[in-house]
């Protein structure tokens, strides 16, 4: 049996505009990719500027900054204060001592940590991180990026996860993919970006609502 349907974050918005559509349409969290190597870069300014609106029309929907490898004294002089997003989602090779620090300097913000899964050994490494971040979230790996590759983890490293912290499923999530996702997979939210959009960072609303449309059985 299914568990209840997963929580959905979108990811690599760019304008206020489509994130607003987003919103609208049911997702529980926005991503904005602060990668300066990403096709879907958004600059600090214009991800404050979104997620002030967000705040403003949707305060109940988590607002992401997705970042890579940045150096932590960036991280905690950029964070620090009033942040305008919920959540740090580190997406790059971070260990334990820097989420640890994120932790101790900016508690005021949830922390998740993105695992690139190439082999069984990269999920086994994930449990010591559990007791200093919120959740968890496996994406693909991939030679070229990081991330929003739209590239699947290899499913057999996907059956029987069991995790303490709640953890999001990425890479490559479609329409055609979700059912098996809910039946086999059941993670507690998909975090879903290329496989609805036009062009990087440019999402077709039409696809991101047939999406949330499938999940609620319209
Ligand atoms: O999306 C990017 O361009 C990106 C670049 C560098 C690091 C992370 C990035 N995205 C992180 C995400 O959370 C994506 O939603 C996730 O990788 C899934 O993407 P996709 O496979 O395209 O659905």
């Amino acid at each position: 049996m299914p568990k209840t349907n997963p929580l959905v974050k979108i990811c690599g918005l760019t304008s206020e505009e489509q994130a607003l559509q987003v919103a609208k349409l049911g997702a529980n969290a926005i991503g904005i990719i602060s990668v300066e190597e990403s096709p879907r870069y958004v600059s600090a300014e214009i991800k404050k500027k979104i997620f002030k609106t967000l705040e403003n029309f949707y305060p109940k929907i988590d607002r992401v900054t997705v970042v890579q490898n940045c150096p932590i004294d960036l991280i905690i002089k950029n964070f620090l204060g009033k942040p305008s997003e919920t959540i740090i989602q580190l997406h790059g090779d971070e260990d334990i001592d820097y989420c640890k620090k994120i932790r101790k300097y900016i508690p005021n913000i949830g922390l998740w940590k993105a695992f690139r899964i190439k082999t069984e050994e990269d999920i086994d490494k994930i449990k010591p991180f559990e007791d200093f971040i919120d959740a968890i979230l496996l994406d693909s790996w991939n030679k070229e990026t990081y991330g929003g590759s739209g590239k699947k983890i290899n499913s057999i490293y996907l059956k029987n996860l069991q995790f303490n912290k709640p953890w999001w499923l990425a890479g490559g999530i479609s329409i055609e993919w979700i059912d098996e996702i809910l039946t086999e997979i059941k993670p507690d939210g998909l975090d879903i970006s290329s496989s609805i959009e036009i062009s990087p960072g440019y999402k077709d609303i039409k696809k991101t609502e047939n999406i949330f449309k499938f999940l609620k059985g319209i």
